[in-house]
């Protein structure tokens, strides 16, 4: 089985300034794969800076890599030409966002950005079809278009907006959503029911997810290979559990006895 995503030697240099234009490595020199062996949940970790969101930016196709290559289903995404293309690899690789309060617009309708994925991304030709799609979308996140319906996202707690938010990416049927510190900005009492629903979009829906995050204590909890980053580079990467019980380097060590109490576990 060919890998869902596969980053070979990728690279992003960012330009530092000053006089003799030199450049810093956001990313450098990353390789891994996912879903290789079906759908998983794959941890990207990693401290502020370690370029996880530059990583996260690359493979959604919106920052173009330096060097290396990121292929999806085999296709280079350096190669992905015209609407049509592009169009074809959104709807498959889907972005959730850390503030789902930043990835709305606040003037605008949730069930706006539900039809308007329905129409672009879900075939729906008409009103019935796109309150159909976005109703069952909802409803996989525990919603429902009647809760959703007409309403502003202030109206919304950030647990509620964050599944409006999975919801609407959903629309697509996706086959990748990369998903950038999704419960950051989420009480803790809703942390467990996103992370819930990223483990059931895997197990029932065939989704992986690409799981970026700096708290180890819920990459532990779902994902089945986590991908440590440390300054651009993978420091360690492997099975979650092997991994994160047992870190080898230096920095994953570190970052463990940093961020875990010994009662919480790993
Ligand atoms: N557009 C840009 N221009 C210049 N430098 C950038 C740009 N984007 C990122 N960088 C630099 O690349 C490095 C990695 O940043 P990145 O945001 O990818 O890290 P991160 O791990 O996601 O951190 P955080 O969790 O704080 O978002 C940082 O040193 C950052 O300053």
């Amino acid at each position: 089985m060919t890998s869902l995503l596969e980053l070979r030697n990728v690279v992003r240099t960012y330009a530092k300034g000053g006089l003799f234009g030199r450049s810093a490595r956001a990313v450098d020199d990353v390789s891994f794969s996912v879903g290789g062996s079906g759908p998983e949940i794959l941890a990207i970790i990693g401290e502020s800076g370690s370029g996880k969101t530059t990583l996260a930016r690359m493979i959604l196709g919106t920052v173009r890599a330096s060097g290396g290559s990121i292929r999806f289903k085999d296709m280079d995404l350096a190669d992905i030409k015209g609407r049509g293309q592009r169009m074809d690899f959104m709807r498959q690789v889907q972005p959730i966002f850390q503030n789902p309060f930043e990835a709305f617009n606040p003037l605008k309708r949730l069930d706006r950005y539900l039809f308007m994925t329905a129409r672009h991304f879900a075939g729906a030709r008409d009103d019935t079809a796109a309150e159909a799609a976005s109703d069952a979308a909802l409803r996989k996140v525990g919603l429902s278009l009647a809760e959703v319906k007409g309403r502003f996202p202030h109206e919304m707690s950030g647990g509620q907006l964050q599944r409006v938010a999975i919801a609407r990416a959903l629309i697509a049927s996706p086959l990748l959503l990369v998903a950038d510190e999704p419960v950051s900005m989420v009480d803790a009492s809703l942390r467990t029911a996103i992370v819930n629903l990223f483990r059931k979009l895997r197990d029932e829906m065939g989704v992986s997810i690409i799981y970026i995050t700096h708290d180890l204590a819920t990459a532990y909890s779902i994902s089945d290979r986590v991908v440590i980053m440390r300054r651009g580079v993978v420091v360690e990467a492997g099975d979650a559990r092997a991994t994160l019980d047992n870190p080898q380097h230096p920095y994953s060590i570190e970052l463990k006895n940093a961020v875990l109490s010994p009662d919480t576990g790993p």
